[in-house]
């Protein structure tokens, strides 16, 4: 179990995140969604014990994150920051294997290319494998590294925003790809997505921040009602449902189809 305890973080003199405390299980894909700025960057990289916090406990099998040596903490984990650019004059296919940096020895082994290269496959991208990095699209760059992180593999992923540069197709492929990969090696996976569409279909808990505090955190059907999303964007929404029961957000235009007054 991955537990947070009243968690509090700043940067400098700000407070971003109070009082925080969930409980996150194996084998489980929680989604952070929030507006921007209410700290979902943050918190990521706390969890990663990039930011210390103020005040509370971040706990993983038990062991808090402050009595131990950080790489040992890290080693746990794949993150896959915010930002992904990759100026590097790497390959695809080496920048994926460096996902075993904590593992290779003087050389590499077969076993560890095989890997790399099924998990490009897997991605539907290993025809990108001889390319340099710096040559990538934004979204060629974010299945790169995720490829990476998949190579870790770690206890907990921490993912910020993994899909924002991708189709629909590769949206739907990564995201498929990590509850899979979840459920087969419990994984706990926290990620944050702003497409509430996407977090309904897949989280098995939505962690809803604003505010600096979590304002809800369930399955989706029992967090997502139009009065929440409506006053966390101030954005009015109908919320349907699919046969699954799946909750379905559709967006309304205030104002549709007038024109705003431009003055002469
Ligand atoms: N290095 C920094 N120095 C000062 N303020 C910062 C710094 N990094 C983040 N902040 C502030 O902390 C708050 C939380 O930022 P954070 O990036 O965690 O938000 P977020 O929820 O991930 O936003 P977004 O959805 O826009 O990515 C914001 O008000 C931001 O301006």
């Amino acid at each position: 179990m991955f537990e947070i305890e009243q968690l509090q973080l700043s940067i400098g003199k700000q407070a971003i995140v109070k009082d925080l405390s969930l409980s996150l299980f194996p084998g489980e894909l929680n989604v952070i969604i929030g507006p921007n700025g209410t700290g979902k960057t943050t918190l990521l990289r706390s969890l990663f014990g990039e930011l210390s916090s103020d005040k509370g406990e971040i706990r993983f099998q038990g062991k808090r994150l402050s009595d131990q040596r950080l790489t040992h903490w890290q080693q746990h984990f794949g993150y896959m920051p915010q930002n992904t650019q990759l100026d590097l004059d790497l390959t695809v296919l080496e920048v994926v294997v460096l996902g075993r940096l904590a593992s290779l020895g003087m050389r590499l082994h077969d076993e560890d290319l095989t890997a790399a290269l099924s998990a490009l496959a897997d991605l539907g991208i290993v025809h990108l494998a001889d390319r340099p990095v710096y040559s990538l699209s934004g979204g060629q760059r974010q299945l790169v590294l995720f490829a990476q992180v998949l190579l870790r593999t770690p206890k907990i992923m921490l993912l910020d925003e993994p899909v924002s540069a991708l189709d629909l197709q590769h949206q739907m492929q990564l995201m498929e790809h990590l509850h899979q990969q979840t459920k087969a090696n419990n994984w706990i996976s926290i990620v944050v997505l702003h497409d509430l569409n996407l977090a309904a279909q897949f989280a098995d808990k939505l962690i809803v921040l604003a505010n600096q505090t979590l304002q809800a955190f369930g399955t989706p059907s029992e967090v997502l009602n139009s009065e929440l999303i409506h006053t966390l964007y101030n954005v009015p929404v109908d919320i349907h449902h699919g046969s699954d029961g799946t909750p379905f957000i559709r967006t309304i235009r205030s104002n549709a189809g007038q024109l705003a007054s431009v003055p002469h």
